[in-house]
């Protein structure tokens, strides 16, 4: 049985934090009922417009790289049971790609990125706030070993994206968002207590919505 209204819950956190593998651990616990996760990621503008060399100087940790206004809109089609065409993008190229994911509509929406609860539109629309909390230099180390074996980049381009706009821009505009939290989940996908107490909540309200 389908609750009334599907639940969004939005688990953000710095680069590297552990909010991919704590989103998917929470649906994997979740088995058999109906959950859907969105990465803030496949919101970034599309660039295919510039050249190669331009796009490797974007910030990528400014929320105005983040097409926010699309993002909103296809979250609220979801909340009202409507499918959505979900862009997808590619971090090797730095730009969307020209495939598209058909998402259907799910009782539990999980949205995970950097920037969820830097713009109060979408921060309104969550239901729940997560908030993964993990130390700048194990990020650090674990976006090293990701973007080299997953995003197509060297040693030296992760030093220098980090040290010229990932470190400044987190501490400008990700980590000043831990207030709106409801839930700090120290250590991320380690936290197996944290993320025991969350998915008992995400199943509190489900029951509530079906009974
Ligand atoms: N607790 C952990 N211990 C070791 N590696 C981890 C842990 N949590 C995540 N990772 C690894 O760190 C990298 C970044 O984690 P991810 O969940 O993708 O972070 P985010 O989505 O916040 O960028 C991934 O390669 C992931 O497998
Ligand atoms: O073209 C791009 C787009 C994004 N990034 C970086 O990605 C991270 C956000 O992804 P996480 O999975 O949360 O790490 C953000 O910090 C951007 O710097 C990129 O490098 N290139």
């Amino acid at each position: 049985m389908a609750i009334s209204r599907p639940m969004l819950i939005g688990v953000t956190g710095g680069s590297g934090s552990g909010k991919t593998t704590v989103s998917q651990d929470i649906i994997k616990r979740l088995e058999g009922e109906s959950v859907v996760m969105i990465p803030q990621d496949a919101y970034y503008r599309d660039q295919s417009e510039k050249s190669m060399t331009e796009r490797r100087k974007t910030n990528y940790d400014h929320p105005d790289s983040l097409d926010n206004d699309l993002l909103i809109t296809q979250l609220k089609q979801l909340l009202n049971r409507e499918a959505i065409d979900q862009p997808v993008y590619d971090y090797t190229n730095h730009t969307r790609s020209s495939e598209k994911i058909r998402v259907e509509p799910a009782d539990v929406i999980i949205l995970e990125g950097v920037l969820l609860f830097t713009e109060s539109n979408l921060r309104d629309l969550l239901d729940i706030k997560v908030y993964v909390d993990t130390d700048d230099d194990l990020r650090f180390i674990r976006r090293m070993q990701r973007d080299i074996v997953e995003r197509g980049r060297t040693v030296d381009s992760v030093v220098n994206q980090y040290l010229e706009t990932v470190k400044p821009m987190y501490h400008q505009f990700v980590e000043p968002t831990k207030r709106y939290a409801d839930i700090i989940l120290p250590e991320g996908g380690a936290n197996v207590v944290g993320i025991g107490m969350l998915e008992a909540q995400i199943r509190d309200i489900l029951n509530k919505n079906k009974a």
